[in-house]
């Protein structure tokens, strides 16, 4: 498979301070891949320095072969680089739709959305303050998706979420990459994670310290538990 998206020996941070140190991460076209690790060790940084949200210290961010590491991020997001913050950040006091339309980018028509999260549809003259945090976690991935994205990057997603909403969600992800997309999923619950990916990295204090098959840390538990100090639940 061809690469898609790299980090190249990236240092990164914020201001002069440096969370990710030398990290290097290559990341196939049509590849389901997590990213796991303790708390604060540089997850949600890795996902917003490829998308242009930290200040790049050193090393290269590419794009199917291309330098974007100057580029702002609504420039690489015009690449096909598509990011669902943890903060959801939907606009509280906009209506589903117009949450929805704000994404707009000429990517995806709404009827996709809608097609894709049902709910939505059903919701999409509420305010975003309306909804639950399960609807709120929807239209955040659908704005996302608005912009036909190859490449979509998952902060967090199932936070907070009810098992019933995280299996819905799943399941959506299942779908999105069966159709050849591109998931980068960063997530706590590592059980969920390890079954959805082929691949896994796990972070520790901004670098990589595993990086193989999904399939591998799901044998052999211990690695997570090296790692991240957690076994799998379920
Ligand atoms: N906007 C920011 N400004 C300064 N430091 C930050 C900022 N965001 C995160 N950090 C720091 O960067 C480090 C890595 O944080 P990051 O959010 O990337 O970790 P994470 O692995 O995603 O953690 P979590 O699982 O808690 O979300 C932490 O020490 C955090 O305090």
């Amino acid at each position: 498979m061809s690469e898609i998206l790299a980090l190249d020996h990236v240092t990164a941070g914020y201001g002069a301070t440096h969370v990710l140190e030398d990290l290097t991460l290559s990341i196939s076209s049509g590849e389901r891949l997590a990213i796991i690790g303790r708390n604060g060790v540089g997850k949600t940084t890795t996902l917003a320095t490829a998308m242009g949200l930290t200040k790049l210290h050193a090393g290269q961010i590419r794009m199917a072969g291309e330098d974007i590491s100057k580029l702002a991020p609504h420039k690489r997001q015009a690449k096909g680089l598509g990011l669902v913050p943890q903060t959801r950040d939907i606009f509280r006091s906009l209506s589903v739709e117009e949450n929805l339309l704000a994404g707009d980018t000429g990517g995806w028509d709404i009827g996709q959305a809608y097609e894709l999260f049902p709910r939505l549809k059903e919701r999409r003259r509420n305010g975003g303050a309306q909804l639950s945090g399960g609807e709120q976690q929807m239209l955040a991935i659908a704005r996302t998706l608005m912009g036909a994205p190859d490449v979509l990057l998952l902060d967090e997603p199932l936070e907070g979420l009810a098992p019933v909403i995280c299996d819905m969600l799943m399941d959506v992800f299942e779908r999105l990459a069966s159709e050849g997309r591109t998931i980068v999923l960063v997530e706590q619950h590592a059980d969920l994670a390890l079954r959805f990916a082929e691949r896994v990295v796990i972070l520790d204090t901004g670098r990589i310290v595993h990086d193989g098959a999904a399939a591998e840390v799901l044998a052999d538990p211990a690695i997570l538990d090296r790692h991240v100090g957690v076994g799998l639940t379920g």
